[in-house]
C-alpha cells in the first residue's frame, strides 16, 4: 500500500514541496522531466502536475493527497479536505487598480471590467459585496491587462507587490490570504489514513522546529532565577554548572516570534555568550 501525492511540476510551490518531503526524511528521485516517482524509504508515490489540476485529481482519488495553494483549493471548489497548512507559498489574492485611479472602496469596482485567473473567487467576492462588474477570465500575465486596455482592474496573487508596482497598479482589496496546504481525498481507507497520519506527524515536527530556536547562554548564578523565568523551554530550561565558579549554562527552546524581545531581556539580566541554533525536528 502506497499513498499517491500530487505536487506542482514546476512553479512557485515545486521546490518547497520537494524540500518539505526531504525534511520529513522522505527520499524521492525527481530527475528532470519525470512526471512520476516513488519514495525509496516511505510508502509514497509522487506525481508532478499543473497545480490547477491537483484538486480534481484528489477529489477523484487519482491522487490521495496534494500540495496546492489555498487560493487554488477555493477557486476549484472540489470535495477535498484540507489537512494541514504548510507554511510556504504565502501570498494574498487581491484586486488591484491603476495607480492613478481614485479608489475609495469596493463600490468603486461597480461596472468595471476585472481581468483575473480566479473567476469563481472574484464572482463570489463581488456578489457578497453586491457589486456588478464584468469578469474577464484570462490564464496569465494578468497584471498587464489594464495597461493594454483589456480591463479596468485585475485580481491576482500578490506577495512583494513588485509585479503590481512595475505595471503601474495599486492594491485595492485583499480578498484572501493564502499559503500552501496539504489536501486529501475524502474517502481514504484505514490503511491510507495510517500512512497519512505518519506523514502528518513528520510534517508537524518539521513545522514546529522551524518556528523554534534552541538557545544556549551563560548566566551568573546570582541572577539565575530571573534568567530562567524569562525562558519558557519545552518543559523547563536545562541548567548545567560551568567550570568557572559562579556561572551556569542554561539551555532552552524559544519561539521565533518572541525571540528578539526575550534576547534583549536576557542580556539586560546579565546573560552572556548567547548562542541561537536552528532545530531540525521537534517532537513534543
Ligand atoms: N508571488 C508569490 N509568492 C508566494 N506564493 C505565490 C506567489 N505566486 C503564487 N504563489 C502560490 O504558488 C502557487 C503556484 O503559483 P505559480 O505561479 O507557480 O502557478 P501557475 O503558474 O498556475 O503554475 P502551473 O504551471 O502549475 O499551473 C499559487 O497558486 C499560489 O498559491
Ligand atoms: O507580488 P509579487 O512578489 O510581484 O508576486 C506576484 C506575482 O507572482 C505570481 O506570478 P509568478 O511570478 O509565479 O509567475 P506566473 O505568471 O508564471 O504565475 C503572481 O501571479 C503574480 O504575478
Ligand atoms: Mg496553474
Amino acid at each position: 500500500m502506497k499513498l499517491k501525492l500530487a505536487i506542482q511540476k514546476s512553479g512557485r510551490l515545486h521546490d518547497d514541496s520537494i524540500k518539505l518531503l526531504k525534511e520529513c526524511g522522505i527520499d524521492i528521485n525527481n530527475g528532470v522531466n519525470r512526471l512520476k516517482t516513488e519514495a525509496s524509504n516511505f510508502p509514497l508515490e509522487v506525481f508532478f502536475l499543473r497545480d490547477d489540476d491537483i484538486p480534481q485529481y484528489v477529489e477523484d482519488g487519482v491522487a490521495d493527497l496534494g500540495i496546492v495553494g489555498e487560493n487554488v483549493v477555493m477557486e476549484k471548489n472540489k470535495q477535498v479536505q484540507v489537512v494541514e497548512k504548510l507554511g510556504f507559498g504565502k501570498c494574498r489574492l487581491s484586486v488591484a487598480v491603476p495607480k492613478a485611479m481614485d479608489y475609495s472602496g469596493v463600490q468603486d469596482l461597480h461596472k468595471l471590467r476585472i481581468a483575473t485567473t480566479y473567476p469563481v473567487i472574484v464572482d463570489d467576492f463581488l456578489k457578497k459585496n453586491s457589486i456588478t462588474a464584468e469578469i474577464h477570465e484570462i490564464s496569465g500575465s494578468v497584471e498587464i491587462a489594464p495597461g493594454i486596455g483589456l480591463a479596468d482592474a485585475i485580481c491576482d496573487l500578490v506577495s512583494s507587490g513588485s509585479t503590481l508596482f512595475m505595471n503601474g497598479l495599486k492594491e485595492a482589496e485583499v480578498i484572501l490570504k493564502s499559503e500552501a496546504v496539504l489536501i486529501a481525498n475524502n474517502g481514504l481507507n484505514a490503511a491510507q489514513q495510517q500512512i497519512l497520519d505518519k506523514l502528518l506527524f513528520r510534517i508537524k515536527a518539521v513545522k514546529k522546529a522551524k518556528n523554534n530556536k534552541y538557545i544556549l547562554l551563560n548566566a551568573p548564578n546570582n541572577n539565575l532565577q530571573q534568567i530562567i523565568s524569562l525562558l519558557p523551554g519545552m518543559k523547563s530550561p536545562t541548567v548545567l554548572p560551568l567550570a568557572e565558579e559562579g556561572w551556569s549554562s542554561v539551555h532552552s527552546v524559544l519561539n521565533e516570534n518572541d525571540f528578539w524581545d526575550i534576547i534583549e531581556s536576557l542580556k539586560a539580566a546579565g546573560a552572556q555568550g548567547i548562542l541561537v541554533v536552528p532545530i531540525e525536528k521537534m517532537i513534543i
